[in-house]
C-alpha cells in the first residue's frame, strides 16, 4: 500500500539536547496511528516536525511519493489539531468557522449543513452563533478547534491530546467522528494521547515513544493492552539499565 509518511533516520535537537534520535517508520495511506509515551518523550515535537514547524530540514512527509518540503503543500494536505486550542477570542464560533472557510476558499453556505451536524454532535448549538469564544470553557474551545479542522477533510490529520478537556460523551462523539472521517475520506490520522483506552478504541497501530526513540511499533488487535505494553517496555528499560550498571 502507498505510504503517506516515510520517516527515515530522523533526528531532532533543541540546541544540543536530543529530543528524537534516529527515528524510522512508515505510515500507509488510511492508517490510524497512536503515539504513546511519557511526558517529554518527544510526541509533540514529532507532530510539530511533520507539520513543518521546525523548518525544511525535516522532509519526512511524503505525499504521492514526493517529499513535502513546502509549507503550502503541508497546509493543503494536513490538518493539525494542537493540544491547546488557538482560536480567535473575540469572534463567535460561527464567525470563526466562516473565517476558516474564507482562508480555505470554501463557501460557508455550501458547508453549513455539514458543519451544523458537527455542532449538534458536540452539543454546541446553543452557543454557536451567540457566544464569543473568549467566554467558552476549555472543552468547548477544544470542540470548535476540532470542528474547524475536521470539516476540511484533509488527507492527513494530526491530533495532539484530543481528549483533554472533553467529557465522556464528547470523547465518544469524537471517536465516532474520527472513524467516520477515516471511513468516508480514507484519511490518515495520527493521534498523540495519554488516554490508552481512546488509542485502543481508535487506532490500527500504536508507536511507543521512550528516550528519544520509538521503542515499539504495536499492532492493535483484540488482545492489546496498552498499559501492559507500556509497563513491559519500562521494565525492559530498567533491566537494561541494571545490566549496564
Ligand atoms: N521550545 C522548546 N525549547 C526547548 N526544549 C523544548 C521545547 N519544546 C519542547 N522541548 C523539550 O523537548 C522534549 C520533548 O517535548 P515534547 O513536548 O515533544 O514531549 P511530549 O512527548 O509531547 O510530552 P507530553 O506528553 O508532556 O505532552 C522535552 O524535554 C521538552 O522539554
Amino acid at each position: 500500500m502507498e505510504n503517506v509518511i516515510d520517516v527515515n533516520d530522523f533526528s531532532f535537537f533543541y540546541g544540543d539536547k536530543p529530543v528524537l534520535e534516529h527515528v524510522s517508520f512508515h505510515i500507509a495511506k488510511g492508517e490510524i496511528i497512536g503515539l504513546l509515551g511519557e511526558n517529554g518523550s518527544g510526541k509533540t515535537t514529532f507532530l510539530d516536525s511533520l507539520y513543518g514547524f521546525h523548518g525544511k530540514q525535516e522532509a519526512i512527509l511524503i505525499l504521492s511519493t514526493n517529499p513535502v518540503i513546502d509549507n503550502q503543500m503541508i497546509k493543503e494536505n494536513v490538518s493539525y489539531i494542537q493540544d491547546t486550542p488557538n482560536l480567535l477570542d473575540y469572534l463567535t464560533a460561527e464567525q470563526y468557522i466562516k473565517f476558516i472557510c474564507h482562508i480555505e476558499k470554501l463557501d460557508y453556505d455550501n458547508k453549513k449543513e455539514e458543519i451544523m451536524r458537527y455542532v449538534d454532535l458536540f452539543d454546541l448549538s446553543g452557543e454557536y452563533q451567540s457566544k464569543l469564544i473568549k467566554d467558552y470553557s476549555f472543552g468547548m474551545k477544544k470542540k470548535i478547534q476540532i470542528i474547524g479542522e475536521l470539516f476540511l477533510h484533509k488527507n492527513i490529520i494530526l491530533i495532539d491530546e484530543p481528549t483533554n478537556g472533553l467529557d465522556i460523551g464528547m470523547i465518544i462523539s469524537l471517536k465516532k467522528l474520527l472513524k467516520q472521517e477515516h471511513n468516508t475520506f480514507s484519511s490518515t490520522i495520527i493521534i498523540s494521547s495519554h488516554n490508552t483506552q481512546f488509542l485502543e478504541d481508535v487506532c490500527d497501530r500504536i508507536l511507543l515513544f521512550n528516550h528519544h526513540q520509538i521503542v515499539k511499533d504495536i499492532i492493535n488487535d483484540s488482545s492489546l493492552n496498552l498499559e501492559t505494553e507500556f509497563l513491559n517496555a519500562k521494565s525492559m528499560e530498567s533491566e537494561q539499565a541494571y545490566g549496564q550498571g
